[in-house]
């Protein structure tokens, strides 16, 4: 493993939910006695190659987010700003928001990361230019048609399960955001919009406990991540 360069993270908070449902949006919903997001947070803020937090929220939620900033001592939150529409719109005020030469985005909705997968993770794109944690796929994957039959079975050997945090240089991310834009294409993570300007991007084994709070079924489950974990002594999946 090589030196870390410092870096940024833009944590994304500024969805709705609406896969989950809930009348609070999924990533303050409480785990634990604490929000979501402040789970979150608190894995990349004892991270010491992390320089600086961005967090993307809400207008609505940007005060509450702001006072939990405070009362967790998030101290390396240095900006709280407000998202756009989809989840693009919201990298790319992040991205604004920090010069830093290295940049990882993470979903406020993947609390269980950890310390060492978002180091590998880093690592790799500063070893090759960009990286994402990844997991092979279990389940074999059809590609279906407008008319619900199968159309092709890619081989499973050669797919993998995409996570957050993602690493890339500063400069490529915000050239392949602003080339997207101005193609109004919409990706639904930052690799496509790298991949789509030519850069290859490395990917980094992970692990299924990263899992995206997206469904209710996924509350069930991070319950029982954090009840295993208080009994084994882990703070992670
Ligand atoms: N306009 C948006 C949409 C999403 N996100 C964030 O991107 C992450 C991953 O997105 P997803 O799980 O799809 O969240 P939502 O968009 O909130 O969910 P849904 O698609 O079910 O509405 C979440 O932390 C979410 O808050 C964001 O910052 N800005
Ligand atoms: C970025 C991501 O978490 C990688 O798995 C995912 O693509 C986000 O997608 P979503 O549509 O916002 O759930």
């Amino acid at each position: 493993m090589t030196n870390l360069t410092e870096a940024a993270v833009i944590v994304v908070a500024a969805g709705r939910g609406t896969r989950m449902g809930t009348r609070e949006s999924k990533q303050y919903l409480q785990l634990d006695g604490k929000p979501i997001i402040v789970h979150t947070l608190e894995v990349f803020n004892r991270l010491p190659f992390i320089r600086e937090i961005i967090l993307v929220t809400g207008a609505q939620d940007r005060s509450r987010c702001q006072e939990w900033v405070r009362d967790y001592n998030l101290d390396k939150v240095n900006q709280v700003i407000e998202g756009g529409k989809e989840r693009q719109d919201s990298v790319l005020q992040g991205l604004r928001a920090t010069t830093l030469p290295w940049i990882l985005i993470h979903d406020g909705v993947r609390p269980f990361v950890t310390e060492t997968h978002i180091q590998a993770c880093l690592d790799a794109a500063q070893e090759s230019g960009a990286s994402v944690l990844a997991v092979p796929v279990k389940d074999t994957v059809k590609q279906v048609g407008n008319q619900g039959y199968v159309t092709a079975t890619p081989d499973r050997r050669s797919l993998w399960a995409i996570q957050t945090p993602q690493a890339f240089r500063h400069e490529d991310l915000l050239r392949a955001h602003e080339q997207a834009e101005k193609d109004g294409f919409m990706g639904t993570d930052d690799s496509m919009l790298i991949e789509r300007i030519g850069i290859k991007v490395k990917v980094v084994e992970g692990s299924y406990g990263n899992i995206k709070l997206t469904t209710p079924e996924d509350l069930d489950y991070a319950q029982f991540i954090r009840t295993k974990a208080a009994k084994t002594g882990e703070d992670r999946a």
